[in-house]
């Protein structure tokens, strides 16, 4: 399958993830629409971005490709889980719709792979994997890009401190001409090029550049 021109231009890129999470003083769609733009001007190539209203004031204010995703709840899958909710990514203005690709049961009974051919031309998914296993169903299901956004999320892999790296490689070693985002925990600009060599298509980085508390927090306990 022919990597996609929207997706094939992210090669070697940076794609910044604007989200705030339930509760948060940023938690606002004008807000993370300021930030991606912001993130826009600084050479980001796309913005992934969570929940209806926060895709569709960002995609008024960028002119860089869009990944969408809805988050519902935080127990199981909740990163789009159902197929409801990719389709109403899509009708919000997502370019890519990212969903998790773990065989975690979902809310409407629908396992990964279904609601992945339910999808089939309808957009370009991005599967949010945990491990191989998940690597490996999507890849075999015809997903347009695999990310490493769930490892360490799930019992399957531990936490690693910085991005996981050997699974990234693994990862890249079985997509064969799919790409492979490097997403999760990459919070400097070594963790960056360290995930470029180890073979990433692109990466993707929220908390470190869009989440600003959690950047505080960071600097307050290095000297506190
Ligand atoms: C596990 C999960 O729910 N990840 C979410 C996926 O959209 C976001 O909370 C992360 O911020 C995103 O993956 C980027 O990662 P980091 O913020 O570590 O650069």
């Amino acid at each position: 399958m022919a990597v996609d021109p929207l997706i094939q231009r992210l090669k070697g890129t940076l794609i910044v993830s604007c989200q705030a999470y339930p509760g948060e003083p940023l938690r606002h769609p004008e807000t993370m629409a300021q930030m991606a733009r912001a993130a826009e001007l600084g050479g980001a190539s796309a913005i992934r971005c969570q929940g209806l209203a926060d895709i569709a004031a960002i995609k008024g204010r960028v002119d860089i490709p869009v990944f969408g995703l809805w988050k519902e709840g935080h127990e199981g899958v909740y990163i789009t889980p159902t197929l409801r909710h990719a389709r109403a990514c899509i009708s919000a203005g997502a370019d890519v719709v990212a969903l998790d690709a773990t065989a975690r049961p979902r809310p409407d009974g629908r396992t990964f792979e279904e609601t992945v051919e339910a999808l089939r031309g309808e957009t370009l998914i991005m599967a949010d994997c945990a491990c191989m296993d998940d690597v490996k169903r999507a890849l075999a299901c015809g997903v347009d890009i695999v990310s490493t956004t769930l490892a360490g999320y799930t019992n399957d892999r531990p936490k690693t401190e910085g991005p996981d790296l050997e699974f990234l490689r693994e990862a890249v070693a079985a997509a064969g001409e799919v790409p492979v985002f490097c997403e999760g925990r990459i919070h400097n600009l070594a963790d960056a090029r360290a995930a470029m060599d180890a073979g990433a298509f692109a990466i993707v980085v929220g908390t470190a550049i869009t989440h600003p508390t959690s950047i505080t927090s960071w600097f307050a306990g290095a000297i506190g």
